[in-house]
């Protein structure tokens, strides 16, 4: 049941059991999973609006237009970023419900075997391994296409909530991408890259439906279970604080409707959980008072409970270079339009130190798209392909600059942060042109585009102007081993040292999967609610 305002919420009077704290890609999950037993009240707060009727976060094509600088984003940038020339780069997360799975690009890659059996290794707990987890990515997935020597049917799910497909049409570039794989030494064909072991190159698979977007609100809160009795939603809704109801007990959510309007308090009988994201997590726990005490003191912020991991040295970001354009002597689709990944790759490359999980991780990964990112020039026409570094060793932070629970918080990424994350880049940047040398190529690609010194330092160069981000943080509010001196949470993801309230959300995740982000989410969201269920008895 959507709620009007919070006037009308509290004129409900109902006892919650749980408040989940942001309408986003794992926060749905746990509304909806907690919610599936009639007895249990659950209210979700959203700080966004609605996703109904929102075409540029309904249509796939349009996902580029969903942000930055829209009214579903929360508009973010980063601080000032040393290893990118002191530029400050846009932070997009989603501000709607749905959060970043209502904006994101729609791009489905769990990641490898290695990726969940380091977070097993590293919070000590078998539940977060490969192996463990892998009905959860069943449990999520309703994989819908079936074209024959596209994927590997035996490793989806086919009866869950959230939609996944393949590219619902052919571009002219596919075969080639595919074709090089037979041609090129180091690029393997891989018919699945969700199957655990992803490296490879293989066909793109997507959360779209019919057509449109697949995200948490059409999914986890789509019609038959927002219009649950016992599931509150209250959009508009953003949180301040969270509030002790004794001490070291936080079961209580302070929040506003309008930013220079009232606060209202709201309290759970069980649970708080936050799911307000890797940059909304720790946003609220810092100014709840919960984080490093003597930071927050000078801010003039109470300390409630000294938590020095909270937003600190764990996120982890993902890179991207805008594109290596590619310009094409021709091209059979309208040209601005096909701006769609329509297949993907991800390789290892051979570094002594690098970050990677295991063999079965990736280094980096190549994007194909079937135009040019960022907009073309005027004439003529272009593919772009997009490295991106999955498994990074930079590690950046999110600070307060203030006391105001309204303002922004201090993003810093610490993009190219370490020498390997560059080297790793770099390498990343030759594998690009290099695939387009392949003879089913010919003819097709003529040159690359503003790349033009190709030596080491010419490509260094080259990425430190140009590097973004692919807004994939982790990290802010992570986990680690039950009984240990750091991290922020234990691995059942209640916080350390307090009750009544856990994180679940992609802030929580100690090391990055090499791949998009928005799996890990969801299952993370799958997992948390079977815990939060086994604490409370529930069924
Ligand atoms: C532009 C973009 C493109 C991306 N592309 C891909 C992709 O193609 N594939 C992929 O796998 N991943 C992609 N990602 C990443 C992926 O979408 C995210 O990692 C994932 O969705 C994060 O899930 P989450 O639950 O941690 O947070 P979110 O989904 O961001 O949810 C957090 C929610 O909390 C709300 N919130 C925050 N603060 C408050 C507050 N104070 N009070 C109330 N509510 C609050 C937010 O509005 C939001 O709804 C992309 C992300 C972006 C931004």
């Amino acid at each position: 049941i959507i709620v009007e305002n919070a006037a009308a919420l509290q004129a409900l009077k109902i006892n919650f059991d749980f408040i989940v704290v942001g309408g986003g890609t794992a926060g749905n999950v746990v509304a909806n999973r907690l919610s599936d037993n009639p007895g249990t009240m659950v209210l979700l707060l959203e700080a966004g609006g609605s996703n109904a009727d929102v075409l540029n976060i309904i249509v796939p094509f349009y996902a580029p237009r969903a942000t930055p600088d829209t009214a579903q984003d929360w508009n973010y940038t980063t601080t000032a970023q040393v290893g990118l020339n002191g530029r400050s780069v846009t932070y997009n997360r989603g501000f709607v419900l749905g959060g970043s799975s209502s904006v994101n690009y729609m791009v489905y890659t769990r990641g490898s075997m290695d990726d969940f059996d380091r977070w097993a290794k590293v919070t000590g707990d078998e539940g977060w391994s490969w192996e463990s987890l892998y009905p959860y990515f069943l449990k999520n997935e309703d994989f819908t296409s079936n074209t024959t020597g596209h994927y590997d049917p035996s490793v989806h799910g086919y009866s869950g909530i959230n939609t996944v497909s393949l590219s619902g049409y052919p571009t002219p570039i596919d075969s080639r991408i595919i074709d090089t794989t037979t041609q090129l030494d180091g690029y393997p064909f891989n018919l699945d890259m969700n199957s655990g072991n992803p490296i490879g190159i293989g066909w793109g698979q997507a959360t779209i439906k019919d057509g449109s977007r697949s995200s948490s609100a059409t999914s986890y809160l789509g019609s038959q279970y927002i219009a649950r009795p016992n599931l509150h939603v209250l959009l508009n809704a953003r949180v301040t604080r969270v509030l002790q109801t004794a001490t070291g007990v936080v079961r209580s959510v302070e929040f506003v409707q309008d930013l220079d309007g009232p606060k209202y308090t709201v309290n759970a009988t069980k649970e708080v959980i936050l799911s307000a994201g890797s940059i909304g997590s720790p946003n609220i726990l810092l100014h709840s008072g919960i984080g490093d005490s003597s930071a927050l003191t000078e801010l003039g912020i109470s300390s409630v409970h000294n938590l020095p991991a909270v937003g600190q040295k764990s996120h982890r970001p993902l890179l991207v270079i805008p594109a290596i354009p590619c310009q094409l002597n021709r091209y059979l689709g309208h040209r601005d339009a096909q701006r769609h990944v329509v297949g993907g790759g991800v390789h290892r490359v051979e570094y002594r130190s690098h970050g990677s999980s295991g063999p079965t991780s990736a280094h980096y990964e190549l994007i194909f798209c079937n135009g040019m990112l960022p907009p073309p020039p005027a004439t003529g026409n272009f593919m772009s392909i997009l490295p991106v570094v999955v498994s990074p060793a930079s590690r950046g932070s999110i600070t307060l600059g203030s006391n105001d629970p309204l303002a922004d918080p201090l993003i810093n990424p610490n993009l190219l942060g370490a020498d390997v994350d560059l080297v790793i880049m770099r390498e990343a940047v030759k594998s690009a042109i290099r695939y387009t040398t392949a003879p089913a190529w010919d003819g097709y690609v003529l040159s690359t585009l503003g790349l033009t010194d190709t030596s080491d330092a010419g490509i260094e160069a080259y990425i430190r102007a140009n590097a973004g981000t692919i807004y994939h943080p982790v990290g802010s509010v992570a986990m680690s081993p039950k009984g240990a001196s750091w991290g922020a949470l234990n691995p059942d993801l209640t916080v350390k040292g307090l009750t009544g309230i856990r994180v679940v959300d992609m802030s929580i995740v100690p090391f990055i999967p090499a791949a998009h982000t928005q799996v890990s989410a969801y299952i993370i969201g799958e997992r948390a609610s079977d815990l939060i269920k086994q604490t409370w008895g529930i069924n």
